[in-house]
């Protein structure tokens, strides 16, 4: 059976959506939508109602937001990975076991319909020893067309929960999760060094202080050196935006620290500001530059749609 000719990508995080009808052949993106409705919070307004159960509430809310990007009354499959398979999203879908290769053969989906003319094709999490992800699995195997060449390494895909990714030719073994990004959402919201830090323009003063606290956190780990942004606001008066820096070097920096001492390359696929930060990182805590690898920033972008179309080519060879 061939392809469709679009498809919709659906790529649902703990706290963002965004659907785009996707080009199959090109990969272009022809129409999108996105929005902070991540899947915690649909859960929650679903937990607060009792009309509709869990299949119907997330079909309708898909529905409405997809009525704006395509013709509901014409065939539409909807690619989705991310949190919409796991226990909050809309319908619970187990993990795969690690290694998983290139093509992704190993990674299980289901079919699910919303209605006569519209099917999600839902790609389960990744499992391996006690860690998990969901979404992830879908960049990397997206990621290995731009890691040709590069026998072994670690694929790094920071985030909310930073995942390291340990590949050799071309299949992925090992997963590690780092909850980075989340701790410094907690730590910037609702500790106490919340009052000495402050956002702000990330410019030459703000980047030494960001590796300031990289290589603190590389020679003596975290614990000891958290408080010091308060200890330093209070008896040096330190700004309050390099404090903000410099405690995500901390941050940053303590996830890589196993890294310094280690052979493999560093592959590292981010956008944005994480971009910039975990390369000015990986430049303080990797001595060798020729381990790294940087990606462009939209190649990240491009993973994602590379990572469902696999999916959904298996989808459509088993048909
Ligand atoms: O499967 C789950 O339930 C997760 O919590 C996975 C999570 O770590 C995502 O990979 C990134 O947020």
């Amino acid at each position: 059976m061939s392809l469709p000719e679009t498809f919709i990508s659906c790529d649902w995080g703990t706290t963002n959506l965004r659907l785009r009808v996707i080009n199959t052949a090109t990969l272009d993106v022809m129409k999108e939508f996105s929005s902070n409705q991540g899947v915690k919070e649909l859960y929650k307004n679903y937990s607060e109602q009792d009309l509709l159960d869990k299949h119907s509430y997330y079909s309708n809310f898909l529905e409405q937001k997809l009525q704006d990007i395509t013709d509901l009354n014409q065939k539409n499959i909807i690619v989705a990975s991310g949190m919409i398979t796991s226990s909050m999203g809309m319908c619970e879908l187990g993990y795969t076991s690690m290694p998983f290769s290139a093509q992704g053969k190993e990674i299980f989906s289901k079919v699910i319909s919303i209605s006569k003319d519209l099917s999600v094709l839902m790609i389960s999490g990744v499992k391996q020893g006690d860690d998990v992800m969901r979404g992830e699995e879908v960049q990397a195997l997206g990621l290995t067309e731009y890691l040709e060449g590069i026998s072994e390494g670690v694929l790094l895909l920071p985030g909310t929960h930073s995942k390291h990714l340990t590949f050799q030719e071309n299949t992925f073994h090992k997963l590690d999760t780092f909850m980075t990004g989340e701790i410094f959402d907690m730590l910037t919201k609702h500790s106490i060094l919340s009052n000495s830090i402050a956002k702000g323009e990330f410019n030459e003063t703000n980047k030494k202080a960001f590796q300031e606290g990289v290589q603190k956190a590389v020679a003596e780990g975290i614990s000891k050196n958290l408080f010091k942004v308060r200890a330093k606001a209070l008896l040096d008066n330190r700004d309050k935006v390099e404090s903000y820096y410099y405690l995500s070097g901390l941050l940053i920096g303590d996830e890589l620290a196993y890294l310094k001492d280690q052979n493999p390359k560093v592959c590292i696929a981010a956008s944005g500001m994480l971009n910039e930060l975990y390369q000015l990182a990986l430049e303080v805590v990797v001595e060798d530059r020729n381990r790294l690898v940087f990606f462009e920033e939209d190649v990240l972008e491009k993973a994602l749609l590379i990572g469902q179309k696999k999916i959904l080519e298996q989808q459509y060879e088993c048909v």
